[in-house]
């Protein structure tokens, strides 16, 4: 397994080992052990799966507030995306700010967002298989969200606004300062 902290460094880009052979391929796509060696030691407790069948479907920016807030594993089995983590975290040197990666069954990464970050992604394909782990369970009284193009956030992002799909929860989505979102910063 491959581990890079990106620009954020709490945000942290894995690539587990795939072995190829005439079959196909074998792959541990979660080991607690290798996790923990990379920083990544908080339990899971329940597992996502969304399918988006056109190319340019949005879903984000979300989270959930405490005692519900989510870390998350991402990971994509069929297609790709573009996922984006924000930083939500009071008292942060990176608050406020974005990191991004593409993640797509074929390059096999996945990216580890902590508790109190909003997550995003935009599919870069049709049917793409999005799945991940988190480490609180979902509840919905507790979920905010935060308009995928915010201006505040400046987030690139690898569509137009004409292109892009979105539930319509998310269409009228707050700004970023406007959506009463805290998380606690422990350094
Ligand atoms: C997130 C979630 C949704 N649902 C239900 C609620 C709703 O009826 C249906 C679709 O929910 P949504 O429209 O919120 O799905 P979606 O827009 O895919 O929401 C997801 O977006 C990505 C970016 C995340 O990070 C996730 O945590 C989650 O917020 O599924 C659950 O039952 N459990 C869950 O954990």
């Amino acid at each position: 397994m491959h581990a890079e902290r990106l620009a954020i460094p709490d945000v942290i880009l894995v690539t587990p080992a795939r072995f190829e052979d005439s079959r196909g391929f074998f792959s541990e796509t979660y080991n607690q052990d290798q996790l923990s060696k990379v920083g990544i030691t908080l339990p899971f407790v329940q597992d996502n799966q969304s399918l988006s069948r056109q190319k340019g479907v949005v879903r984000g920016l979300h989270c959930q507030l405490a005692p519900y807030e989510q870390g998350k594993l991402v990971r994509v089995t069929r297609g790709a995306i573009w996922d984006v983590a924000v930083d939500a975290r009071t008292g942060s040197p990176t608050y406020g700010q974005w990191v991004a990666a593409e993640l797509s069954a074929e390059n096999w990464s996945q990216l580890w967002i902590p508790p109190g970050f909003l997550h995003g992604f935009v599919t870069l394909e049709e049917n793409t298989e999005v799945q991940y782990k988190c480490t609180s369970l979902y509840s919905k009284p507790s979920e905010r969200a935060v308009i995928w193009n915010c201006p505040e956030l400046n987030i690139t992002w690898p569509i137009s606004e004409a292109d892009a799909v979105l539930s319509d929860k998310d269409k009228i989505a707050s700004h970023f300062s406007k959506a009463d979102i805290s998380f606690s910063y422990n350094g």
